[in-house]
């Protein structure tokens, strides 16, 4: 199997399918991290492009392949194209091809697109979470590098190798987005678990200097009041705090419900904005009312005379 130090296959690379026969050839590396290479590539003889998974252990790239398999049903669209072992030198190795999602992370994206993104990529994102949890999966590894944001604002969730089956122990995680981390619920995939994550990848996103603060506390004092507390600091977290509070006390029956109550909340506060706009009046009609005006008091000053 190759591993995280093994040299990235090269542009013009061709990976071959033992089983499917199918020719990939690679256009270039799209990032690393703890599980496994991923590459731009496309097909010989092919259109498209898709991304390619090479993993570092079999085992845990072949239950990423398992879960995206029982996702395939479920997906109108689905993410994962073919899985298969190729000739690396001498070794076999498995991969998987997957759709190419071409954007940015999340946290890039908002960066550079701005907040105001948020309850319309949060929304795309908790349809996705409810898909996924309505199969029995908690995904896990909730955090901005695995959200994927196309220029259009579609939203996709990448690498699903911490995804576990509800009720089993989550397989992945990061500090910040865990609930254990927060002294907040246990480590057990569920629903909530991902609820959970996804609100305080709301608050990070939203400021990030104050959830790194928060994070900062001694490990047993560490608690989601804490993160309660920043929330009520900065007004830019009015229109969401409700639902993050929520989330985060694990109060939501399922992602459906959690679904639902963003839809109304963001409708609700963007019906709230149009109301606040204030209409200005246009100066064209201001002088048309002041000649009506004028031509009227002549009329009367006239039509008095007479
Ligand atoms: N479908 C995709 N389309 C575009 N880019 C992708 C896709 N899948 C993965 N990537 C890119 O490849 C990188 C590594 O992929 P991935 O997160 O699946 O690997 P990993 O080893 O499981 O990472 P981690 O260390 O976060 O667990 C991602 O950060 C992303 O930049």
């Amino acid at each position: 199997m190759t591993t995280s130090s093994s040299p990235a296959y090269p542009p013009g690379t061709v990976i071959t399918g033992k089983w499917g026969r199918s020719r990939y050839i690679v256009e270039r590396l799209l990032g690393k991290g703890a599980n496994g290479k991923v590459y731009l590539v496309r097909p010989s003889g092919g259109r498209g492009r898709y991304a390619l998974k090479v993993g570092y252990d079999a085992l845990d790239l072949q239950s990423e392949i398992n879960v995206l398999n029982a996702l395939k049903e479920q997906m109108p669209d689905p993410y994962l194209v073919e899985a298969d072992d190729h000739l690396e030198g001498s070794r076999e190795v498995t991969f998987y091809v997957m759709r190419y999602i071409e954007g940015s992370p999340l946290h890039r994206f908002i960066r550079a697109r701005g907040t105001e993104w948020l309850a319309l990529i949060g929304l795309k994102l908790l349809e996705k979470l409810s898909v996924l949890h309505a199969s029995g999966y908690a995904f896990g590894d909730l955090k901005p590098d695995n959200v994927m944001v196309s220029a259009y604002g579609r939203v996709e969730l990448i690498d699903y190798g911490g995804v576990s089956r509800f009720g089993r122990s989550v397989k992945q995680f990061t500090e910040w987005y865990d609930r254990g981390y927060w002294n907040a619920g246990s480590r057990t995939g569920d629903g909530s678990y991902d609820l959970f994550s996804f609100a305080v990848m709301c608050i990070g996103l939203l400021d990030e200097k104050a959830l790194r603060e928060a994070s900062c506390q001694l490990p047993q004092t560490r608690s989601v009041s804490d993160l309660q507390q920043l929330m009520r600091r900065n007004p830019v977290f009015k229109p969401y705090a409700a639902w993050l509070n929520k989330a985060l006390a694990g109060d939501f029956a399922d992602s459906r419900e959690a679904l639902n109550e963003w839809k109304r909340r963001i409708y609700e506060a963007s019906e709230r904005h149009v109301r606040q706009i204030p209409v200005r009046t246009p100066r064209w009609l201001k002088n048309a009312f002041g000649i009506s005006a004028a031509v009227l008091a002549c009329a009367i000053y006239l039509f008095l005379r007479s």
